[in-house]
């Protein structure tokens, strides 16, 4: 029988991670979320990890060798119920950090959590007769869902709250657009690739990373990785990513991978985290 697609996809990320570990003595490895871990689903509220992620995302949790971030455009309070992992994680893209116990929080999006709220709110009442449409406030930013918003109003949508932002926030928030979302956030030069510059500051010498994701802003982690770190696109669109699996399902191919025969290849593990 012919080889399916995904599993050849990762066989080539598998051999990409071999190369990635070798003469590593550490890894960060930081995931993504939606599109990553858990499958894109209608309704934001209902996306969960594919048991097999979440097995594998404990396993490298459990690795002494290894440091575990989930790096998401959720909130920092969304994400940690949903995992309930004793893991890093980066909240609203990076603006939120969460560390051994430890909470940071970007300073000017701190300073605009209230703009960020007068944003959904005027939101709810312009986008009112659009059928379908969801506000997701997570405090440092906002989210704007149209998956469920028929096709032709769509548009609208996006129009409307960029007039929206650009109105009430006069260059203090910006926004962007993302997998059937827009996105309104601080105008600040911070993202997830800042985000991970950050852990990789702080972990072992000796630390190659690994970071999976599938969307816009993961890019900006992908094009701060180092040559010997290693970026996986999770689907069929350009990327700034050294490999690419097709799905979410393939990636709990490679972190079963990962977790198991990935990490025993680390040479003298440290056991600092
Ligand atoms: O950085 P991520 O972890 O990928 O988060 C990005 C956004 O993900 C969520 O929206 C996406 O997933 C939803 C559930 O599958 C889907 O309905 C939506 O269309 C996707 O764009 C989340 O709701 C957002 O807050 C995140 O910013």
């Amino acid at each position: 029988m012919a080889t399916p697609e995904p599993t050849a996809r990762v066989e080539e990320s598998i051999a990409g991670l071999r190369e990635g570990i070798r003469g590593a003595s550490h890894l960060l490895v930081c995931l993504d979320f939606d599109g990553t871990l858990a499958p894109i689903v209608e309704e934001p509220g209902a996306a969960a990890m594919a048991d097999g992620n979440r097995a594998a995302v404990e396993a490298l949790a459990a690795d002494p060798a290894v440091t575990t971030a989930v790096v998401t455009g959720r909130a920092l309070t969304d994400i940690r119920q949903r995992l309930s992992l004793p893991i890093t994680y980066a909240g609203n893209h990076g603006l939120e950090l969460y560390r051994e116990g430890e909470l940071a929080v970007h300073p000017i999006a701190r300073k605009r959590a209230s703009l960020v709220g007068r944003v959904s709110e005027t939101l709810e009442a312009a986008l009112g007769p659009i059928p379908n449409y969801r506000i997701e406030n997570k405090r440092l930013t906002g989210t704007v869902h149209v998956r469920s918003v028929p096709e032709p109003a769509r548009e609208r949508v996006y129009a409307t709250v960029e007039d929206v932002v650009d109105r009430l926030a006069g260059g203090r928030l910006e926004t962007s657009r993302g997998k059937r979302i827009v996105e309104f956030s601080p105008s600040v030069s911070w993202g997830k690739g800042e985000a991970v510059r950050l852990l990789e500051r702080s972990a072992p010498e000796g630390t190659a990373v690994v970071y999976l994701g599938d969307d816009v802003t993961d890019e900006s982690a992908f094009r701060e990785l180092e040559p010997e770190d290693v970026g996986v696109y999770v689907g069929s669109g350009d990327s700034a990513a050294s490999c690419r699996v097709e799905s979410p399902a393939a990636v709990t191919e490679l972190l079963a991978w990962l977790a198991g025969t990935g990490t025993s290849l680390l040479d003298e593990p440290t056991s600092v985290r």
